[in-house]
């Protein structure tokens, strides 16, 4: 697109944001400094690197077979890097541990150490991108329905050493990138049909993090992330929002809300100025639920704008990490990447770029009429003329010239995979 075009689209929209008493300048600022950290897990539809590896469980499913997925920390690499080329800004990656650099050694979770993510620290660096982490419970032989929570005590003590180790994993790439680590914990834990035992399961999940967090670490954040439920675990989720809400508040850990993971008519963006309150940051994995926690790509919907705006509205865009989760495996997977963060991006843009101090004033007059019709109004501004220019300042394709791109690298790259 011509920039020239671009700019003057942006000068009347910088005058039309000024009538309403919002400074388009400082909002992209604010985007330079709003960081997506990108799953690496969207790239192979979570297949992941170990030598051992086995199908994907957990009551989680990446459906479609669209050709090209990464089949090696080569490809996927390269993938991602192809990916941020398309997304204006500096962005995070978030790994889980089973995309570990193993070397070709089988390495079984309960053996995993930083050494194995040596690479990762070395090529995140190169790349501008700082590490985030996940410990991984499913797609392993000792997987079953329970991991933490199950009263096997071999099983249980199985898993509280893996995400011992990767917390400890965490904190050395905090240490390495001088920027805290976020790492999540997230388990399937869960039955198919109706339990007689929970309290017994959720005691033994509270006894396994507590052991899991009895170490303190300096460059690393816990986060833990709840769940509705899980395919072939429909009745019971140990992991259930009210017990890791009420764990974090107790703990001071971070809370890792996933759009897809609550009923379908209850508000994200709701929960946000509720748990701030209680627990010290959050961690989101922003996604999109089709009937269940079906992960498709995030677009910008009204779900992911409230929840955005009511980031934006708490004050709290430095208390929040914003991850993105979702593994669609039915159309192009770095066309994925890019259709996600953008979506998200002009979800947070559009955050920012609301006249806040105006829609307060009616509000605290009582002036009902005036709120509803601004927040009406505010809906058509041009505020796709700002996004543009951010792309334009940061040198990545505006508007719908990525298309051609990412079909290009699929041409070259991607379908040649077999
Ligand atoms: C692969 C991720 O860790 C996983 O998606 C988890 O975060 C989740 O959301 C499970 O439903
Ligand atoms: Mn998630």
């Amino acid at each position: 697109m011509k920039s020239e075009l671009v700019q003057k689209a942006y000068e009347i929209a910088k005058e039309r944001y000024a009538a309403m008493g919002v400074d388009t300048e400082k909002v992209l600022e604010q985007m330079q400094d709003f960081h997506l950290s990108l799953h690496c897990w969207q790239a192979d539809d979570v297949k992941g690197f170990e030598v051992q590896a086995g199908e994907l469980t957990g009551g989680i499913q990446a459906t479609g077979n669209y050709p090209g997925a990464a089949r090696n920390i080569d490809e996927l690499r390269a993938d991602i890097v192809k990916a941020k080329s398309y997304i204006p800004g500096t962005h995070r990656l978030n790994l889980h541990e089973i995309y570990g650099d193993f070397k070709g050694k089988v390495v079984d979770r309960d053996e995993v150490t930083p050494e194995y993510f040596e690479s990762w620290i070395e090529w995140a660096k190169e790349n501008n991108m700082k590490l985030d982490f996940n410990s991984t419970s499913f797609s392993h032989p000792k997987s079953g329905n329970l991991s933490l929570a199950n009263p096997d005590e071999g099983i249980r003590n199985f898993w509280i050493e893996h995400t011992k180790r990767c917390r400890e994993i965490s904190e050395a790439m905090g240490k390495a990138q001088g920027d805290p680590c976020i790492m999540n914990l997230w388990v399937h834990d869960g039955s198919k049909d109706q339990t007689v035992n929970k309290y017994l399961y959720r005691s033994l999940l509270k006894d396994s993090l507590d052991k899991i967090f009895a170490t303190k670490y300096d460059n690393m954040k816990d986060c833990i992330e709840s769940k509705v439920f899980g395919i072939g675990l429909e009745s019971f989720t140990v992991g259930s929002n009210d017990f890791y809400t009420a764990y974090a508040a107790q703990n001071n850990k971070l809370i890792t809300l996933d759009t897809g993971h609550f009923h379908p008519t209850e508000s994200v963006a709701d929960k946000v100025s509720a748990m701030l309150l209680y627990v010290p940051e959050l961690m989101l994995h922003v996604s999109r639920p089709i009937r269940w926690d079906s992960d498709h790509v995030t677009i910008m919907d009204d779900p992911t704008l409230d929840l955005f705006q009511e980031i934006v509205r708490a004050g709290a865009l430095d208390r929040v990490h914003y991850g993105l989760d979702y593994f669609d495996a039915s159309i192009n997977r770095i066309g994925a990447y890019v259709i996600g963060s953008r979506a998200a991006q002009k979800c947070m843009l559009r955050a920012l770029l609301e006249p806040l101090a105006t829609l307060r004033k009616y509000e605290a007059e009582g002036k009902g009429f005036e709120r509803l019709a601004l927040l009406e109004e505010e809906k058509a501004m041009p505020w796709q003329a700002v996004y543009d220019e951010f792309c334009l300042r940061n040198n990545v394709p505006v508007g719908e010239e990525f298309i051609a791109d990412v079909e290009k690298y699929e041409a070259e790259v991607t379908s040649k995979r077999a």
